[in-house]
């Protein structure tokens, strides 16, 4: 996340106020999805957006990256890559997100340099968690905390882990992993600074504005 919503994140030096982290669907045309995702970021508070095609080679994602980066650049909302710290600088994003088994989290944070962030997952670890702050994450990512259809995943996170990072240290975390405006509550009064969605945003039945405007909702109530 970049400095500012880092600090939007906590009231700027108040009450820490969670916000929404939306994640692109699996797959996607950029052209005909960038109307979907202004409709959605124009909706309500989104802090991020990470974009993650897991099955699109460089050309594919480079081209995404142009047409979606400015969609969310010019409503402020942080543009984050998944998985490719080399190809979020060359294309101008605000940072990368990286999980345990995509690259050096030291090497990727030398290339992105003090203003982009990076993102590192650490599954339900409190160990990978400040690892990845000894090497100067902007965040670290909690999860799967529910089931979820969006990917096969092999690790679990508890709501007492979120209490407890947010007890012990000053940098932000996200939860991520079958979150909806349902179940959301209990992560975020445990101290999340961030709910990353895939689902609960593009699956909604009404639409994608309404699941961002339900998520900042239940968000706002919980
Ligand atoms: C915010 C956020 N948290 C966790 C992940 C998962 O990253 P990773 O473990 O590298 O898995 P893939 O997303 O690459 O399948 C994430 N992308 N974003
Ligand atoms: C990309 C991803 N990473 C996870 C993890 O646990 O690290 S769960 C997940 C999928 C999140 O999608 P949804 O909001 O639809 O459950
Ligand atoms: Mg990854």
């Amino acid at each position: 996340m970049p400095a500012s919503a880092k600090a939007d994140a906590h009231g700027g030096g108040g009450e820490a106020r969670c916000r929404l982290y939306l994640i692109t669907p699996p797959a996607l045309d950029p052209a005909r999805f960038a109307d979907d995702l202004g409709r959605a970021l124009d909706a309500g508070d989104v802090a991020a957006l990470q974009l993650r095609l897991k099955d699109a080679d460089d050309d594919a994602l480079r081209r995404a990256i142009d047409v979606l980066r400015p969609v969310a650049q010019a409503r402020k909302v942080a543009f984050l890559l998944n998985d490719r710290a080399d190809l979020a600088v060359q294309t101008g994003c605000d940072g990368a997100h990286l999980g345990q088994t995509d690259g050096s989290h030291a090497a990727a944070r030398k290339l992105l340099g003090p203003d982009r962030t990076l993102g590192v997952t650490c599954h339900g670890s409190r160990h990978l968690a400040m690892e990845a702050g000894e090497v100067g994450a902007d965040y670290v990512a909690f999860g799967a905390f529910f089931p979820t259809s969006t990917k096969a995943v092999e690790h679990k996170a508890e709501v007492g882990l979120l209490e407890w990072w947010s007890e012990m240290f000053e940098l932000p975390c996200v939860a991520i992993g079958g979150i909806t405006a349902e179940n959301c509550a209990p992560l975020v009064r445990a101290g999340a600074d961030f709910l990353a969605v895939v689902g609960a945003v593009w699956n909604h039945p009404e639409g994608p504005a309404a699941g961002v405007r339900a998520m900042d909702a239940a968000i706002a109530e919980a």
